[in-house]
């Protein structure tokens, strides 16, 4: 199966970067990238077929994933249309409609919309997936196979779901490097040294995360065991109580959500 890239920038990177390491040949997959410095790295990097546009492109593809920023798309894919008509389409822009997207191909195309994250470039990537009436059974195998060659894969009834899927796991790997930045700060302020505090957050998070995942309990069931009564963990939790640190966090997913939702509607308008 040959898969091209339109835009080759970080998420486009992250998920050519996981399907290499699985083992896809880089023959298969192509890259059409507007940016020549960066037709030059991902060139270094992979060992791909690139190339300035999608025509210049020497690969025939039946696959594209579209990467380029959701502002940018709609004038891509209307230049490329032709190309991409009777083409399986995958769009990882965020906010974009499927419906939307469909039509600025002038429906003559299969479209599939997904939300992975940047863990795909190691393989821990998680993708939302929603698939518009049209989309085959074999088609939907084969968007599981790419994004979940790199990650897990969860498929939405209901398209309006990816909205909370980019709010959630799109957007999430900031808000867990948010969370390490400020464990690595409070190591520092602390008197550790700034590499230990990086271990000591890191490990902390990858062994909590496995823990989790390994139980059936409830993260707060997990959180519990940990505060024993009139120890250290109460005193923290306390503090984030008091700080409303658990509010600030919700509110902030939804925002993302709000900014998924307007970037639909103001681009389908536009
Ligand atoms: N980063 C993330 O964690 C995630 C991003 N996404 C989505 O993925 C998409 C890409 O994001 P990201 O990789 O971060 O963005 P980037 O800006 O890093 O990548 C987009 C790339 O496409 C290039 N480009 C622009 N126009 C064209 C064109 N006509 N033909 C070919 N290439 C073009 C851009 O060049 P130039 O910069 O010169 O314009 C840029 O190099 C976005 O829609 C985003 O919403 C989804 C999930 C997670
Ligand atoms: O910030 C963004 O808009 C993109 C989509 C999800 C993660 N990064």
């Amino acid at each position: 199966m040959n898969i091209t890239f339109i835009g080759g920038g970080n998420m486009a990177a992250a998920i050519i970067g996981g399907l290499l390491q699985q083992g896809n040949s880089p023959e298969t997959l192509a890259v059409a990238e507007i940016n020549t410095d960066r037709r030059t790295q991902l060139q270094h990097q992979f060992g791909i077929n690139i190339s300035a546009t999608v025509a210049d492109s020497s690969v025939n593809s039946d696959i594209y994933v579209l990467a380029v920023k959701p502002q940018q798309l709609r004038v891509v894919v209307t230049e490329n249309a032709t190309l991409l008509h009777n083409k399986l389409v995958i769009s990882i822009a965020a906010g974009i409609r499927a419906t939307d997207l469909s039509a600025w191909l002038d429906n003559q195309s299969y479209i599939i919309r997904a939300m992975p994250n940047t863990p795909c470039l190691i393989g821990k990537g998680v993708t939302g997936l929603y698939a518009l009436p049209g989309v085959n059974a074999s088609q939907k195998k084969q968007a599981t196979d790419i994004l979940g060659a790199v990650g897990s894969v969860i498929w939405c009834d209901d398209e309006i779901q990816l909205d909370a899927v980019t709010a959630m796991s799109g957007s999430g790997p900031a808000y867990v490097f948010y969370l390490l930045e400020a464990m690595q700060q409070a190591g520092t302020e602390l008197g550790l040294s700034a590499e230990t505090a990086r271990q000591l957050s890191l490990e902390t998070f990858i062994g909590a995360s496995l823990l989790a995942a390994d139980s059936h309990e409830s993260f707060s069931t997990l959180r519990t065991r940990v505060t024993s009564p009139g120890g250290t963990t109460e005193q923290a939790i306390l503090s984030l109580e008091q700080d409303n640190v658990k509010h600030a966090l919700i509110d902030a997913i939804k925002a993302a959500h709000r900014r998924s939702q307007e970037i639909g509607h103001i681009l389908s308008q536009s």
